[in-house]
């Protein structure tokens, strides 16, 4: 399969060493916008740059006809407008907010967990999320599905990184050197604490998940997820 890398920092550099070590060939590699965008020996492109470029980058494969993935964060507010994009085109998307295997059995955990105590309201809910410094956005995709999906369950309406109202979810966003990536959710009362944490060794998950994404999605139409690509029920 050939491969564009739309983002050429530290995860495409994994991205790239794990497709070439699964016999992949990267055919393009965007590191700005001022780079020639010539997708026509790209099968899956494969987006992780930054905010600012992620909805220029996913158009400009979507023009071209190729399927691509994103994983970068920080430019939801642009989903719709992109999942219309692609669906005018007849195209191919999927976004993620965390491609690692064990974020997305961690969501699933998350969504069970939620509905669970959404019948105690004696307990309230917070989330911390630790990232490396050099990261740009906060709080993370991840921390923001996440409380998504709390917020899907439960009585809580928003999201926070200020002091939160009684209907808002904390979300605590550390920022410490060369972490790759931790998510905690705890839920508090009076009397004790239940906590649930994700904690990455390193950026392997993401980038292994990314490949696998691309792999499965090169000859699909329409606008998919990490729950279809890993068959997850939930
Ligand atoms: N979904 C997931 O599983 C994961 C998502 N991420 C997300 O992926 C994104 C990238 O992370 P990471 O690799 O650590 O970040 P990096 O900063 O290491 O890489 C981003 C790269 O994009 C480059 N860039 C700048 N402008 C453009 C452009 N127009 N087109 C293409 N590339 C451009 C930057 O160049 P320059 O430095 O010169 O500006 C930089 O090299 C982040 O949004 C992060 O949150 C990260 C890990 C997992
Ligand atoms: O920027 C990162 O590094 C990461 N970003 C993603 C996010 O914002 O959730 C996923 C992962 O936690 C690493």
């Amino acid at each position: 399969m050939n491969i564009a890398l739309l983002g050429y920092g530290r995860m495409g550099k994994s991205i790239e060493a794990i497709a070439l070590n699964r016999n992949h060939k990267i055919t393009l590699k965007i590191a700005n916008a001022t780079d020639d965008y010539d997708f026509s020996n790209v099968d899956v492109a494969i987006d992780f740059s930054i905010p600012n470029a992620a909805v220029t980058n996913i158009k400009k494969a979507l023009d071209a006809g190729v399927p691509v993935i994103s994983g970068t964060t920080g430019w939801l507010e642009n989903y719709d407008d992109i999942i219309n994009y692609c669906n005018t085109k007849n195209g191919t998307f999927l976004y993620a907010s965390n491609f690692s295997l064990g974020v997305n059995i961690f969501f699933e955990i998350n969504k069970k967990l939620s509905q669970l105590m959404a019948g105690f309201p004696d307990y309230s809910t917070e989330i911390e999320e630790i990232h490396h410094t050099q990261k740009l956005d906060a709080p993370s995709g991840t921390a923001i599905t996440l409380a998504e999906q709390i917020i899907e369950q439960t009585n809580y309406k928003n999201w926070t990184l200020e002091q939160p109202k009684a209907d808002e979810i904390h979300i605590e966003a550390k920022r410490i050197p060369e972490v790759p990536g931790t998510h905690e959710i705890t839920y508090n009362s009076e009397i004790d604490s239940i906590s649930i944490r994700h904690t990455a060794h390193s950026r392997q998950g993401f980038a292994l998940g990314a490949v696998i994404a691309a792999e499965w999605i090169k000859d699909k139409k329409g606008v998919f997820s990490m729950k279809d690509v890993l068959k997850i029920n939930g």
